[in-house]
């Protein structure tokens, strides 16, 4: 039997406290970050003002073109024109804003558990800095209705149906985005075979990511969730109106990615990155803090059937190289983060050309 991003994740628990972020006028040392604690911390942000992540309209004649250069050189992108009703994303907003306003006790009622997925806690990649982050977190896999019933014992099911909305048009927006990249780079619907018969990707699987970071004393020395790629295929990222996400160039360090209102962020992710052989690259991220505003956002994570087997596709790779990447499911890769976190792909990379696959 085929095993259930919920499985996947159980069987690599990583164990984590729960927030407690201190309501104070400086920063405690536990969460004051240099150097040390992550090594881009202060890598410069870029002060080139003719570049910045490419804002495409979905209804533009040239979007695959777009979506195929924005993939290549960024492995990220915002989006407009996308097909979610406004109203839904206020609804979003609202849902984030009504889970992250509940007194500390109502939220840790509905705490992720030991070796569970779903519910409060702080971010999975917790686990791999001893510095804590400036945020607080809630996961969504499968139907949130038992920890909503937990955090709104008499409304949970108007909140349930905000997250079954949102899923059923991210979902659609995923498969498209993904067309579009794919076609890009000439890949046609034969290449991949687990599209389904109308190319929809239904047995993709996806998890919610809630993040809220709260106002903060000392922004500059604090971090609201430290860099790291996605371990998904794409992300789609929406974001309230207050900046915070950074993405990274290699060339050029830190941007900070602009609140466009009503606008979505697309990641690329390491599992399309191995897909597409190296070329689309998967953007490191992370969200910076204010002193002025707290910010919210809900990362929509989209990857494959889990037992499925990914490989570089052949068409992206030149017949006269062997592929960068082995071939592997995403149940694999996820071990692979879960103890080697943002080396995964340079190990197994390593590991392929040095004839050691596991
Ligand atoms: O809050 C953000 O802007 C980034 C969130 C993120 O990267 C994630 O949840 O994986
Ligand atoms: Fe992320």
């Amino acid at each position: 039997m085929s095993s259930t991003l919920s499985d996947v994740f159980r069987s690599h628990p990583i164990h984590i406290p729960l927030p407690s972020l201190p309501d104070l006028k400086s920063l405690p040392d536990s969460y004051t970050w240099t150097t040390k604690d992550d090594l881009l911390f202060s890598a410069s942000a870029s002060s080139d003002s003719h570049e910045s992540l490419p804002l495409i309209d979905l209804s533009d004649p040239h979007v695959t073109t777009l979506v195929g250069n924005a993939c290549t050189t960024w492995g990220a992108f915002q989006i407009t024109n996308h097909g979610v009703p406004s109203r839904l994303l206020d609804d979003i907003e609202l849902l984030t804003g009504s889970i992250f306003r509940l007194p500390f006790q109502r939220k840790i009622k509905a705490a992720r558990s030991e070796n569970g997925v779903s519910g409060y806690g702080v971010a999975r990649i917790a686990s791999f800095f001893n510095k804590k982050m400036w945020s607080e977190g809630f996961t969504v896999v499968g139907s949130p209705l038992h920890d909503f019933r937990k955090l709104w014992p008499s409304h949970h099911l108007e909140y349930c149906e905000i997250i079954e909305e949102y899923e059923e048009h991210m979902q659609k927006l995923a498969a498209k985005l993904m067309w579009l990249a794919l076609d890009s780079l000439g890949v046609k619907v034969n290449d991949i075979n687990w599209a389904g018969p109308n190319s929809d990707f239904q047995g993709a699987q996806a998890a919610i990511q809630l993040n809220h970071y709260p106002i903060c004393p000392e922004p500059d020395r604090s971090m609201g969730l430290a860099a790291h790629t996605d371990l998904t295929l794409l992300t789609i990222l929406y974001q309230n109106n207050t900046a915070g996400l950074q993405v990274f160039r290699e060339d050029m360090g830190w941007f900070t990615v602009p609140t466009v209102p009503g606008s979505l962020v697309v990641n690329v992710g390491d599992l399309l990155h191995i897909l597409t052989n190296g070329i689309f690259p998967s953007v490191l991220h992370r969200a910076r803090v204010n002193h002025i505003r707290s910010r919210f956002s809900m990362a929509y994570l989209w990857g494959p059937p889990s037992d499925l087997m990914i490989s570089p596709l052949s068409r992206l790779v030149d017949p006269l190289q062997s592929p960068l990447y082995p071939s592997l499911t995403w149940k694999q890769y996820l071990a692979t983060k879960a103890t080697h976190f943002n080396q995964s792909l340079s190990i197994i990379r390593n590991n392929m050309s040095s004839g050691q696959i596991s």
